[in-house]
């Protein structure tokens, strides 16, 4: 079968070393160990000598994957999943430790904020580099520059060194470059996260015209709403593995539910040392199964100072990453101490279907934890309504998301046809 891509028992491994007795052990220390608390069924301890230590870290472990012309693919990921690492492979601006890639087009990659731009060249000068880097000629570019800057919006700055440029300039130049230079393969990475919202809806039509013309592309992002719109098809990474090959709704899904618990009963790390001992719990032994029935959760967390106002939301995230219901409630004046509170919403009209919950606690303007699923809600349809409301809503775009009954009039015949 003909191939765009493809990734054969491709792995990468690290050498992480770590330097005793220098005096900046304890930084390499703690990066070394948190890489280690990332993965470490993948990490095997070798001893150098009596001071140094060196860990063999693998980044990337037996990736198999093929990815036809014209296919749209999204890579799905936690930090540190080996998302960048599996990209700077495919770029080729990082060998494989084991295995091959084998590539088949022009390829076009846009992977961090300012790469392939020389940073004292001006952005007019910058375009020519860049293009013939990623293989275009100088008559080509010549032909593409106008509409490069055009897309870019940098045409006050041009003549200015990019190392002026801000990182959304960066983004917008780079990414105008690798879309005009009709690659055959356009990888882009998280990268437009940095643009600001216009640019990265214009950047996500831009690539969706690419695939409409039949490129092939490759997109990371963690936005799952620019996933489901962009690709069909997507992989997804845990601890450097690849753990589901399949279309995006169900990748999606599979990724959302990696760190959801069915109870979420855990300890969580909140983003301020003076917060401790977090659980978050949905009640679902009070939830009664059918539409609109109220959902009770649980929050417990100590805390050493005294809160003024402690704000949270409760947001339901539906099976294809779209948060279809934010819900809020504040508390003033918490005193220090151990505390536990329940939450009940009621009348969240969501339909019958699978929900990741995310929560997030704020001190006034302070964000003090956040977590993206901290548990999941199953919510049953419990009459012949119930089911009807989710089969007509799965039918049309498999999303589920909020309902409300409409209420309704009998007009007057005469009425019932006036025009507004
Ligand atoms: N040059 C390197 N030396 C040592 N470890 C590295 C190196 N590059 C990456 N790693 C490690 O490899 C793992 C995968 O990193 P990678 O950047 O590919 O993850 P990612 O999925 O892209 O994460 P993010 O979403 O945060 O960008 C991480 O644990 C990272 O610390």
């Amino acid at each position: 079968m003909s191939y765009a891509i493809l990734a054969e028992s491709v792995g990468k491994s690290f050498t992480l070393h770590h330097l005793r007795n220098r005096p900046n052990d304890s930084l390499r220390d703690a990066l070394a160990g948190s890489l280690s608390h990332l993965s470490r069924s993948l990490l095997r301890r070798t001893r150098g000598n009596q001071q140094d230590e060196t860990e063999e870290f693998w980044a990337l472990k037996d990736i198999f994957f093929q990815i036809r012309p014209g296919e749209r693919i999204g890579l799905l990921g936690r930090n540190g999943a080996g998302k960048s690492t599996l990209l700077k492979i495919l770029s080729r601006t990082l060998e494989p430790s084991t295995g091959r890639i084998r590539i088949r087009g022009r390829i076009a990659s846009l992977l961090e904020v300012g790469t392939g731009f020389h940073p004292e060249l001006t952005g007019r000068e910058n375009i020519y580099f860049n293009g013939a880097m990623l293989g275009m000629s100088k008559a080509e570019i010549g032909r593409k520059f106008d509409e490069i800057v055009d897309f870019a919006e940098v045409e006050q700055f041009l003549d200015t060194p990019v190392k002026h440029y801000s990182s959304g300039m960066y983004v917008r130049l780079g990414f105008a470059v690798a879309a005009h230079i009709d690659p055959e393969i356009l990888i882009v990475d998280e990268v437009l996260a940095v643009g600001d919202a216009r640019f990265q809806k214009k950047s996500i039509g831009k690539m969706h015209q690419i695939g409409q013309e039949g490129r092939t592309l490759l997109f990371v992002s963690h936005n799952m709403n620019s996933i489901m719109q962009l690709t069909q098809r997507a992989l997804v990474l845990e601890h450097g593995k690849i753990v589901c090959d399949s279309a995006t709704g169900d990748a999606v899904t599979r990724y959302l539910s990696v760190d959801a618990t069915e109870d979420g009963v855990r300890p969580l790390k909140p983003r301020v040392d003076w917060l401790s001992d977090v659980h978050f719990r949905w009640l679902r032994e009070e939830t009664d199964p059918g539409f609109n029935n109220p959902l009770n959760f649980r929050l417990g967390f100590a805390t050493e100072r005294r809160i003024s106002r402690l704000v949270f939301t409760i947001g339901f995230v539906n099976t294809v990453g779209a948060r279809v219901l934010t819900c809020k409630a504040n508390l003033d004046d918490i005193e220090s101490g151990q505390h536990s509170l329940g939450l009940g919403i009621t009348d969240h009209h969501l339909i019958p279907g699978t929900y990741f919950v995310q929560l997030d606690l704020w001190d006034s303007a302070e964000e003090l934890f956040s977590y993206e699923n901290i548990c999941t809600v199953d919510l049953f349809a419990a009459s012949t309504d119930d089911r009807l409301i989710q089969h007509i809503s799965r039918r049309r775009g498999d999303k589920l998301g909020c309902y409300a009954p409409i209420t309704l009039q009998t007009l007057p015949a005469s009425e019932s046809h006036q025009h507004d």
